[in-house]
């Protein structure tokens, strides 16, 4: 909290500057100076606790005001501090009734029935059994099995066969055999916690199967006859209210015997909950519940001993302070897990306080850890810091990195992608223009006596700083949004709002990139998913698809907890929704909405966790589609501040999780300026875009449409890659050699088509090698750089082997040119075309005949072009080798690209969309260095923190 209110009150003395010079440069209209003060003064009255009910304001109005705001404000500090308010099943109508006449789309969803009923629970059991028997015997009619069944019957096992790991644990063969390697992998080191008895976090990626990795290892334990428990005892699953359900046919699905029941009251079980909870215990079942649950029913479930407790989406216990967190650590038992793919979000306290519940000491007491570890690494990762605290930064997170990891098991996606396969995904940050009534109001505020009081150093106002704070961005975030949010906050008399304007897409920036975005997609053929942080937002949004005519289906507070996997499911299985909407921290943790290909971030979170969470539920293990997310924010504003902190807390944890080598590109100064509104340059950028210019996707310049660069750091591993690539090719051709000398053929077409063919499908060389996904010894492919160059060393054909293999690419190449040259004459003059003129439909209609498929040798030619280009200076011949090898696989990607370019190049069009950055390009941009000169202290007071901490917890 300190570091939140140390960073704000850094901003007040630039900004209160900047906010000067804006009111003298641009004059705001009297609309927006009247809304202005409208606001203030509500806002003065309301959120800080001076009562609301001044005089000549209509009590109820003020009420829903107040009610806003302070949601608005509470869920600013959620995102930073507090775990999220998904438990609850809010109405819209109790935030805002105007909006909630909105939500006209009420869908009758069915619920899942969860197992609180011991009689549901036998009966579930008995059919599935009885359906397992009618089609695994000759009674079996051929009729369409449920997907349960039919899994089972996919696995080719024997439904009460197991597969034992060592030292006896029994998973079931069925789910055993569905299990990708990384997942059993996962098993395996739970099971090797269990008997160490230790807790543990299991922290994959987003989307890589976590909870079927827990529900294999429950069912595994649940088979075996061993200590205390007697095998599986009476556990908890702890999980966010949106997730509860998908929890109950996750388990109904992959493991149908363990009895698991909904301690909510949307739950089956009849009686009250301490009954539930007795009944669970006694026949060692599983209550899932939600994070408020626990703490409603802490009580009564304390009063018992329980195996296992485990904690979903655990980074929601990331603040040691609430009540959840703390009640959780009570808990006495060592078998704790705690699953979560944002193991760390904001700062190293989070990750203090994980550990903390799951093995508590290891990190020693929180105010050692804070002063010998978090405060150097923090300090370390600015961009002014010493050279000193950079290199004792980098010691301590290494051995930071060593201390936690016996205890947690990651893998991210591109680690495992040999075994999921899943599609590309591409990922865009759009700076959106603001449109004039935005600018307007937003210029209009920042002079507000609100935002005064904020900047006035003396505090005349004499209130708290941080409350004013969070009030004022959280307003000038509604701006961003749409100006009726704003506009709606002002309005003294609530009968004169006209309800058929009210939200128009027109007048602000985003939704208009929102409503060119979703046309497109829609003739595309893709289907879309649209996060939120603000409720009533997404009322603005689900008005907009109504008068659009575009089927949608919406998941926010309101809707039952019961429902919303219900939902989700309509949602994945009907393509005729083109929408999802949904606020982000409903809809957007721990939930698979596969169904959609495009993901829209309408606003973005202080924690980039909450948006990283949210994109993930389209793009993870059964998605078949390569994934577009759109990340919107309106250039120049707070939206663009909140974005660039985003990129400091990935720097942050990445140098734990990922590499400690990492450095801080931002300096704390780029942070500045909250309270202002910074027009793009004259080229479009934004203040960000500037910063990482070389991730600009540039749509501007006709010849180098959509030419990512690369920088130095991609370029040195694509090199290294297409090296590795030459070697095995040419010892593929030394022994193709050896081979063939007997079938030597004089024709030439012969001859190439034999050396094509071989680089196509080189044999397969295979050696033993230690797989860091799978944890044993696997065989994989040789590709190993300097066995292949031993390789080459070994036959003393070395020149003449390179000369053959620059001629086949040289002839591959010649024929690939071959064949886009009679497209290319053609391109020449579109490009021509292009070219002299500078109207921006003649841009669009080519884009659109590029999409449309009759203009692909645009591509063609610019492919061609970028060939020779890396080729001459970087790596000679070698982009053509990877072109051979992976022909199919370019040519998807380049689908891909004509898709979203088409997109991009329509919202540059129209000047909706400023700028455009790559935002994994952005994340992964800070390069290892090393620093050897002051390594030796460095690692000597990294040594002192360790003894630190481990001295402070006794
Ligand atoms: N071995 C598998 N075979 C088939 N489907 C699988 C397998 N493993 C995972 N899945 C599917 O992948 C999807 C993601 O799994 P799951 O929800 O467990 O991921 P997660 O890691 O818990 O994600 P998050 O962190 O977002 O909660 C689910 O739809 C699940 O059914």
């Amino acid at each position: 909290m300190g570091d939140i209110n140390k960073y704000l009150e850094s901003q007040l003395a630039l900004a209160k500057q900047r906010v000067n010079k804006n009111h003298n440069k641009n004059g705001v209209s009297e609309k927006s100076k009247t809304a202005a003060e409208l606001i203030s003064k509500k806002q003065s009255s309301v959120s800080f606790g001076k009562g609301c009910s001044k005089a000549g304001q209509n009590s109820k109005e003020a009420g829903i005001v107040q009610k806003s705001q302070s949601i608005t404000a509470v869920s600013d500090e959620d995102s930073e501090y507090i775990p999220s308010g998904d438990e609850e099943e809010l109405h819209i109508a109790e935030i805002n009734p105007f909006l909630a006449s909105s939500s006209r789309s009420r869908q009758n969803v069915k619920k899942i029935a969860d197992d609180g009923d011991a009689q549901m629970y036998d009966d579930r059991i008995k059919q599935w059994r009885d359906a397992l028997t009618i089609a695994t015997t000759s009674k079996y009619d051929g009729s369409i099995l449920t997907a349960d069944i039919q899994y089972v019957l996919d696995s080719n096992a024997n439904p009460d066969e197991k597969h034992e790991l060592q030292n006896g644990l029994l998973v079931p063969n069925f789910i055993w055999k569905q299990l990708y390697k990384f997942q059993r992998t996962g098993v395996k080191w739970l099971w090797e916690l269990h008997q160490v008895q230790a807790g543990g976090m299991l922290g994959d990626e987003m989307g890589l199967g976590k909870t079927i990795q827990i529900i294999a290892f429950l069912a595994g334990l649940s088979n075996t006859d061993m200590g205390s428990w007697g095998g599986l005892g009476p556990s908890i699953i702890v999980a966010p209210a949106t997730v509860i359900y998908q929890w109950v046919s996750h388990f109904h699905f992959w493991c149908p015997h363990l009895r698991v029941a909904v301690l909510h009251h949307s739950g089956s079980h009849a009686g009250n909950h301490n009954k539930l909870i007795r009944d669970l215990h006694d026949s060692h079942g599983i209550v899932l519940i939600t994070y408020a649950g626990i703490v409603k029913y802490s009580k009564d479930l304390m009063s018992r001993k329980w195996h296992y407790i485990i904690l979903d989406e655990g980074h929601k216990i990331r603040n040691p302070d609430t009540q959840v967190s703390k009640l959780v650590k009570k808990f006495e038992t060592p078998h704790k897990l705690l699953i979560t793919g944002s193991p760390m979000q904001n700062n190293l306290q989070e990750l203090w306080s994980l550990f903390d519940f799951m093995r508590p000491g290891l990190l020693g007491t929180y105010n050692a850890f804070m002063e010998h570890f978090a405060q150097p690494i923090t300090q370390g990762g600015y961009a002014n810091a010493t050279e000193f605290q950079e290199a004792t930064a980098m010691e301590i997170a290494k051995a930071l990195k060593i201390i936690i990891t016996p205890y947690m098991l990651r893998r991210t996606k591109s680690e495992v992608q040999e075994h999921i396969k899943l599609p590309e995904k591409n990922e865009q940050v759009l700076f959106c223009a603001l449109t004039r009534e935005q600018r307007d109001l937003y210029m209009g505020y920042l002079m507000s006596t609100t935002v005064r009081s904020i900047l006035d150093k003396e505090n005349k106002y004499g209130e708290p700083l941080r409350a004013r704070m969070l009030v004022a961005l959280s307003t000038l975030r509604k701006i961003c949004n749409h100006p009726d949010l704003y506009l709606y906050e002002a309005q003294e008399d609530l009968e004169a709002i006209d309800e058929e304007k009210f939200g128009h897409w027109k007048r602000s920036g985003k939704m208009t990139v929102v409503n060119s975005l979703l046309k497109i997609w829609q003739k595309q053929g893709h289907r879309a998913l649209i996060f939120s942080q603000s409720r009533a937002m997404l009322c603005v949004l689900e008005q907009y698809l109504q008068s659009q005519n575009f089927k949608y289906l919406k998941m926010d507070g309101s809707v039952l907890v019961s429902q919303r996997q219900s939902l989700i499911k309509t949602f994945n299985e009907n393509a005729e929704y083109l929408v999802f909407l949904s606020t982000t921290r409903v809809g957007g943790l721990g939930v698979n909405l596969t169904g959609a290909d495009r993901v829209i971030v309408y606003d973005p979170d202080w924690n980039p966790a909450t948006d990283d969470q949210a994109k993930e539920r389209a793009w993870r293990i059964g998605q078949e589609r390569t994934v577009t997310v759109y990340r919107l924010l309106c250039a120049g504003t707070i939206e663009e501040k909140i974005y660039q902190r985003q990129i400091f807390k990935h720097f942050l944890s990445n140098k734990i999780l990922v590499d400690p080598n990492q450095k801080n590109v931002l300096t704390t100064s780029t942070l500045q300026g909250l309270f202002n509104y910074e027009e793009p340059n004259c080229e479009g950028d934004t203040e960000t875009a500037s910063l990482f210019k070389h991730t600009k996707v540039n749509v501007n310049d006709p010849n180098k449409n959509y030419d990512i660069k690369l920088n130095e750091r991609e370029i040195k591993r694509k090199k290294i890659e297409a090296m590795k690539r030459m070697a095995k090719a040419i010892s593929m051709k030394i022994s193709k050699v050896v081979n063939d000398t007997k079938q030597d053929t004089k024709d030439p077409r012969e001859e190439y088509k034999k050396k094509r063919e071989l680089l196509l499908n080189p044999p397969q060389m295979q050696v033993p090698e230690i797989n860091m996904v799978d944890d044993k010894i696997t065989v994989i492919p040789f590709d190993s750089i300097m066995s292949e160059l031993d390789i080459i060393n070994k036959h003393s054909k070395k020149d003449y082997e390179e000369n053959l293999l620059k001629e086949v690419l040289k002839t591959q190449e010649e024929e690939e040119v071959e064949d886009g040259e009679i497209i290319d004459e053609q391109t020449e003059k579109n490009n021509s075309v292009k070219s002299e003129s500078v109207d921006e439909e003649v841009r669009v209609t080519a884009s659109v005949k590029n999409y449309d498929g009759k203009q692909l040798a645009t591509k063609k030619k610019k492919t061609k072009k970028r060939r020779h280009s890396v080729s001459e200076t970087e790596v000679e011949n070698l982009v053509a080798i990877k072109k051979v090898k992976r022909k199919k696989h370019k040519e998807e990607k380049d689908a891909r690209h004509n898709d979203d370019d088409y997109v991009l190049s329509k919202l540059f069009a129209k000047s909706s969309v400023k700028s455009a950055l790559q935002h994994d390009e952005v994340i992964g941009l800070a390069e290892k260095e090393k620093r050897h000169k002051l390594k030796e202290e460095a690692a000597k007071k990294a040594r002192d923190a360790i003894r630190a901490i481990k001295f402070s917890y006794k």
